[in-house]
Formats: structure tokens, C-alpha cells, sequence
């Protein structure tokens, strides 16, 4: 199986939903925010403060290019898509899934949430407007799933028989 590359907006489910759709494959999983944690030894927050978004890109894509390409899914931080060099490299390895989800509804997940730099609950609007800014780029993707108001269970449902589909249609 070709690589599972999950992308979204911050707070829209990526990590919790690729970790159970993995489990659901019966492949392995990489967050790649954990993988980045991991390899520098600082937590994302301290990344961005000590050495700025700058040097995050440039890890984030440096340790995309390092993980498997084959029976994995990847779940990725909701940047990587700024990054045209990322959507490319995703692209050509695997499958991009986009979980939407209503930006409403992510402030209301993510209010008491203090370790995503660039998610700011006191700047609404600025939020608002990076969440607009990237939408043309997630919508890319090689599928969406609509994940407002669904359910962890439903999405996986949803992903699978997408999955399923391709595999139906043998376009893998
Ligand atoms: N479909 C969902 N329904 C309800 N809560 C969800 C759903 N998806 C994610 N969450 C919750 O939202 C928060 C952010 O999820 P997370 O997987 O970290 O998102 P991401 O990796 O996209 O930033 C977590 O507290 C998670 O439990
Ligand atoms: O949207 C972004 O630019 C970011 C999203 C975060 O991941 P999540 O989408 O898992 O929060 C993390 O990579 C970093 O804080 C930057
Ligand atoms: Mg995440």
C-alpha cells in the first residue's frame, strides 16, 4: 500500500484519526510533529519560540522526505501544505486525505489547547484568515472528508470505503 498522507487544519483530527485509521489498515503510523519532536529533542512549541517557524518548515520538510513511503500513514502537521516542494513529494508517494472540519467548531476543540504556536484563541480573526488562506491548498487533496460534527468511528467508515473504492477501481 502507497502511503496515507492526512492533512487539515490544526485541531481537525489528523493525529487521533490517523492513529485509529492505521490500526484499522493494520500499518504503522508516524505523526509527523512527533517524528520532528523526536529527531530535534525540543516540543514543537519550543521549536517555533527558540529557533522560529523558519527552521520548523525546513524540518518538517527535511523528516517528511525520510519516512516510508509504503504501508503507513502519516499524519501530518496542519503547515505542511504551505510548503509546494511537501504537496508535491506527498503526491507523488501516496494518497492525500483532507479532513475539513468548520472553524467554529476547531476554536471550541482547541480553546484550552496551548501547544500550537500559530493557533491563537485570543486572535480570532487572524486565525480565521490562515484557516481561509490554506483552504485552496488542503482542497488539493485526493479526497476530502467533511469531519464537522462527525465522529472519530464515521470518518475511519468514510476513509475505508474511499479506500476500498480506489482499490476497486484499481487505482492504486
Ligand atoms: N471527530 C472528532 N470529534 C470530536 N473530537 C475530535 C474529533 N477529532 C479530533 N477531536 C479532538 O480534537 C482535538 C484535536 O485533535 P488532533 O487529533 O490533535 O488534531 P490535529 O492533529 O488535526 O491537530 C483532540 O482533543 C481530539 O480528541
Ligand atoms: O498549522 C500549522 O502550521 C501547525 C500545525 C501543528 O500541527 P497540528 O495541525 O497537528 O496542530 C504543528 O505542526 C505546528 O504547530 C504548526
Ligand atoms: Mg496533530
Amino acid at each position: 500500500m502507497k502511503a496515507i498522507y492526512i492533512t487539515g487544519f490544526m485541531g481537525a483530527g489528523k493525529t487521533s484519526i490517523g492513529d485509529k485509521l492505521a490500526e484499522a489498515l493494520n500499518v504503522q503510523v508516524i505523526d509527523t510533529d512527533h517524528y520532528i519532536e523526536q529527531k530535534v529533542g525540543e516540543k514543537i512549541a519550543a521549536i517555533f519560540s527558540k529557533h522560529g517557524e523558519q527552521k520548523f518548515r525546513a524540518y518538517e520538510q527535511e523528516f517528511l522526505k525520510e519516512l516510508p513511503t509504503t504501508d503507513i500513514v502519516v499524519t501530518t502537521g496542519g503547515g505542511i501544505i504551505t510548503q509546494a516542494e511537501n504537496r508535491n513529494w506527498m503526491k507523488q508517494h501516496g494518497k492525500i486525505i483532507y479532513l475539513h472540519c468548520e472553524i467554529e467548531l476547531i476554536f471550541e476543540r482547541l480553546k484550552d489547547d496551548t501547544t500550537r504556536p500559530l493557533f491563537d484563541v485570543q486572535q480570532r480573526e487572524k486565525t480565521i484568515q490562515l484557516f481561509h488562506e490554506r483552504l485552496p491548498l488542503y482542497r488539493e487533496a485526493d479526497f476530502i472528508v467533511d469531519t464537522t460534527f462527525k465522529n472519530i468511528d464515521q470518518i475511519i467508515h468514510e476513509i475505508i470505503e474511499w479506500l476500498d473504492f480506489k482499490k476497486g477501481g484499481n487505482n492504486d
